[in-house]
Order: C-alpha cells, then structure tokens, then sequence
C-alpha cells in the first residue's frame, strides 16, 4: 500500500450521542400493590475522541468521510434497570495534529501516541424517578430526559512530529531525499519554496522505523520570518534529530556546501532551543560531477568539525543507505534517552454560557427576560414538559438556584416572557413569582403545572375527588389514595377528601407496598444538582 498523498488540514463534524431518557417505573409485586418506584436512569451518550495512533500518518480518511458520530444512551427500565452507555467513538489522528474550531482557536494539540482530545462529549442519561425520589417527593411520576450530545465542528492540523526533520535551503533536494527514502510522494521541483508544508515519510532501516519531516526550505533571515522560516522552525522544533541537505551542485553565486551550512546552523541559534539535537549531514546531488567534485572538496572540513557527513544522491540513491542507517541510529539513541513523554488527555469543556463565573445570568432583551446559565440550560434540557410533575421539578430546582429572586430584583413581573437557553433554541415561560420567596414560579405558558402545594386547595380537593371517582378497574381506594400520596398530595387531604365521600379508608391505606422503599435511606437528595 502506497503511503497516501500527505493530507494537513481537514474539517470535521463530530456528534457525540445523547444520552438516554430516565424511566418513571413503579414496583408492582403480587400482595404488594404498590411498591417504591423503581425506574432506572438513562445511558450516557458515547462520546467522540481523538487519539494519537503511531500508524496513523495523515488526515486523509477524514477527508472522504468528514462527518463522525457516536452512539446515543439507552433508556432505563422498571426494576432499577439502567439504559447502557453509548459506545464512545475513538478517532485514530496522527502525532502532532492540532485542534480548533473554524474560526482558528486552537483547542488543543496532541502530541505523543495515545494523547487523546475528546471533541464532543456523550449527553448525561437522564435520572430514573428511583433516582429523583426524596423525602418530599417519594414517588416521582417522571423522569428526566437524557441530554443531547454536543456536536461541533472542528479543524485537525497536522504539525510534523517527525523523529527526523531534514533542513537546508530551497531545492537541495529535501523532498527528493524523503521520495527516495520513504513512499512518501511530495512534490519536487527545480524552483525554490515548491514544498510549503511539510511532508512526512516513513523510513525503514533494519529494524528500526521513523518518520522523517521534509520541511519548507530554509533561506537567510528565516528566524526572522523571512521565507517560510517561522513555519518551517516550528516543525523542526518538534524533531528528535536533524539532517543538513547540501546541495553540492548549485549554481548561485555565493553559494558553498560550508557557507550553506554556516547559514543554516545561525537560523537555527537564533530561532532558539535545537541546540541539543543531533545532526548528520547529506551532501546531495553527487550524481552531478561538479557535486561529486565538491564534496569530495569538503567532506574533511566538515568532518573535522565533528560531523558525520554522507555524500548522497538522491536521484542516483548512491549513498541513501548508509544514510539512512546512520538515521536510524540517532533516532534509537534520541528514543532511548528521551522516552516518550506521558500522553496528553484533553478535553473540551463547553464554554459557561454566562462567561462570567456564575450560575447563571438575568438579561433584559426585546423578547423577556433571558436567563442564561449552564444549569439551567441543562435543566431545561431534561425536562418533559408533557409531564406537569417534572415542569414542577424543574421550577424547584430554578427557585433552589435562585432562578425567580434574580428575576424579581431584575424587575421582571407577573406575565413577562422568561426565555431559558441559547436564543436559537430557548425556552419559554410566562412569568409567575410565587407568593412567598420559596415559592415556585415556573409554569410553561398558558399552563399551570404543579400539583402540589401551589395548587389552591379547592382545586386540589377537586383533583383528588376525581381520583376516587375515575378508579381504574380493580383499583382499590386505598391504592388511589397512595398513588396520591405518591405524587406528593399531603396525607390528611386525602383523608379528609375521602372522609367528605363517604369513603373508608383503613387506618394504615398508606403502608401497603412501602416495605421495601426507603427514600431517606437515599439520602433524600432528590437533586444531584444540589449540593
Ligand atoms: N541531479 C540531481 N538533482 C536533484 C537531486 N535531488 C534533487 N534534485 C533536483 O533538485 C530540485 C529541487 O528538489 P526538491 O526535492 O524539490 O528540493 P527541496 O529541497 O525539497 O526544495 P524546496 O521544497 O523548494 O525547499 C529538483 O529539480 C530535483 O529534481 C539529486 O540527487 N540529483
Ligand atoms: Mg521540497
């Protein structure tokens, strides 16, 4: 298999999955008609990750294919059961390849085999009403829904790590090196600059394999800029070992295998820090006659400077293996002395959507009232607002942050629109303080979701009325009452709603079934949000 075209830069969508719903589930057991609920919580969504992969050379899969997806939660079940996670989807990226979003931020750089990035993390499985179960609220009838998973698009770059970079003026003939000695197959030209970014191959020398870095030519000034020099300079930055390219057979005037080489070592001093790398040199193009005579001319000089120099040619080969062995042979002295640095493991936390450090913040826009804030984004995330019982959660939880305070002091007031949420997709609600601080306030518009205590009594008193009424069949009063109960109706209105019906009900209606079901034995934390 041929090494592909060298890819560099690639665009691409990534979908982490969502995270499965939470199941509302109440134990049913013979003789126990009534038991704890029981439902379990959602999946976690898979996430998308990358990871370095020393096999992995380029970015080229990622071009035929540039929109990747992991697997979504599954949803809970009765009996405690859990939705499965989502399979994570681990992408291979070669070393060195950096991270940003489209508009260039960099978001991270991976560098060393198995650092790994995850990209777009999997949506958190929604809690089962077993999970939301609290003292106040034994037996929730509803669950929260599992999260989407983030999605984003990013821009992969590939930045050489290569374990041997090759430097030396334009068109000495560093890609032709890289083509004889690798597969890779850049582009040479007799101009200078025809490489602009770098190109990598794979070399084999007996037993030992590396990557060697074909880099845009070097020129006088680079560490200044001039040319490609920065660019250039950052890759070589990454290189465990570094190869001079002479071209022995230029023409240009001023131009000498030692000069060059003179250049080319002040470029690197200057742009700093490869001082500690060592060096071989190849003295290129020997298959010119004038080339061979001038190598012949400096190979002591060079030598006597404590240089191992080859005269090479890379369209002849004449030399290329003894070159390429003295490279492997720097390459496993640099590994055994400078052992691979711990893997790096990134990850991107979505930005606070207040920005600000707090829990959330309360803007005043044309529309309402704006409330932004990671919690209370997710929370409304979660949130199945065809189910009063979890709308009513959901007003807690904001009340508990502070949600309804914020917005009173902001000014807003009965009927004003609170938009929760991103603009794009906001949600919305009418506006409704609570009579007291602790009171709840949310309800969706043209809705009134709460059946518990913010209920008017008589309205309350009628809603359980209708519960005796609309028994289901084979339903005993006594399971009505406790699924009342369950929902949060306080005991003594039951009683007394059954009491003004005429029904009876046994002294210990609320016991059957409970057995088994402890919620202060959880804790009572209904809310793994409060701490
Ligand atoms: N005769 C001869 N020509 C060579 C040899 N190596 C490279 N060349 C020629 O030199 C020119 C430049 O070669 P490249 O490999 O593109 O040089 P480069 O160093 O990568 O140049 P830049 O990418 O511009 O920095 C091309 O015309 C090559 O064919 C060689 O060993 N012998
Ligand atoms: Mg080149």
């Amino acid at each position: 298999m041929a090494v592909p075209t060298f890819v560099d830069r690639v665009t691409l969508r990534v979908s982490a999955g969502n995270g499965g719903n939470g199941v509302a589930s109440v134990h049913r057991e013979k003789f126990k008609p009534l038991g704890g609920p029981d439902g379990g919580n959602g999946g976690r969504g898979g996430s998308v990750i990358l990871r370095v992969d020393p096999d992995v050379t380029t970015l080229i899969d990622y071009h035929h294919s540039s929109h990747r997806k992991a697997e979504h939660g599954r949803q809970g079940a009765g009996a405690h059961r859990n939705g499965g996670h989502g399979e994570d989807l681990v992408l291979a990226v070669p070393d060195g390849t950096v991270v940003s979003t489209a508009d260039g931020t960099v978001l991270g750089d991976l560098v060393g085999p198995g650092s790994e990035m995850i990209v777009a993390e999997g949506g958190r499985g929604g809690l089962g009403n077993a999970a939301l179960a609290s003292a106040k609220r034994k037996a929730p009838g509803f669950a929260l829904l599992g999260e989407p998973g983030e999605e984003r698009d990013i821009v992969l770059e590939l930045k050489v790590v290569a374990d041997v970079g090759l430097v030396g003026f334009p068109s000495a003939g560093k890609s032709s090196l890289i083509a004889a000695l690798s597969r890779a197959r850049p582009k040479i030209a007799d101009y200078p600059f025809t490489t602009l970014v770098p190109n990598l191959g794979v070399v084999s020398a007996g037993d030992v394999t590396f990557t060697v870095a074909d880099v845009p030519g070097l020129i006088e000034g680079a560490s200044e800029g001039r040319g490609l020099g920065h660019d250039f300079l950052r890759h070589v930055e990454r290189c465990a070992a570094l190869v001079h390219v002479i071209d022995t057979a230029t023409m240009e005037p001023g131009r000498e295998p030692i000069a060059d080489l003179d250049v080319i070592e002040n470029e690197l001093a200057r742009y700093g820090g490869l001082e500690d790398r060592p060096r071989l040199v190849a003295l290129n193009k020997i298959d010119v006659p004038d080339g061979q005579e001038i190598a012949d001319m400096v190979v002591a000089d060079l030598r006597e400077r404590g240089l191992r120099v080859f005269p090479v040619s890379a369209a002849s080969r004449a030399g290329l293996r003894e070159l390429s062995f003295a490279m492997a042979e720097i390459v496993s002295a640099a590994r055994a002395e400078r052992p691979a640095a711990p893997p790096t493991r990134i990850v991107i936390r979505p930005q606070a959507a207040t920005g600000s450090g707090e829990e959330f913040t309360v803007k005043e826009t044309a529309e309402g009232w704006r409330v932004r804030g990671e919690k209370p984004e997710r929370w409304v995330r979660q949130t199945d607002f065809s189910n009063d019982e979890a709308v009513g959660f959901l007003a807690d939880r904001l009340n508990r942050l502070g949600v309804e305070d914020a917005l009173v002091k902001a000014g807003a007031v009965e009927g004003d629109a609170v938009l929760i949420g991103h603009p794009d997709n906001a949600v919305v609600f009418d506006f409704k303080p609570g009579l007291d601080a602790g009171g709840e306030i949310l309800g969706r518009r043209g809705e009134d979701n709460r059946f518990e205590e913010s209920r008017p009594a008589a309205r309350r008193r009628r809603a359980i009325d209708e519960a005796f009424t609309e028994r289901a069949p084979g339903e005993t009063r006594a399971d009505v009452a406790r699924r009342l109960a369950e929902e949060g109706v306080p005991a003594d209105m039951i009683e007394q709603v059954a009491r003004d019906r005429g029904e009876e009900l046994a002294e210990d209606w609320w016991q059957a079934g409970w057995d088994d079901y402890d919620p202060d034995a959880r804790g009572g934390a209904a809310d793994p949000d409060d701490d």
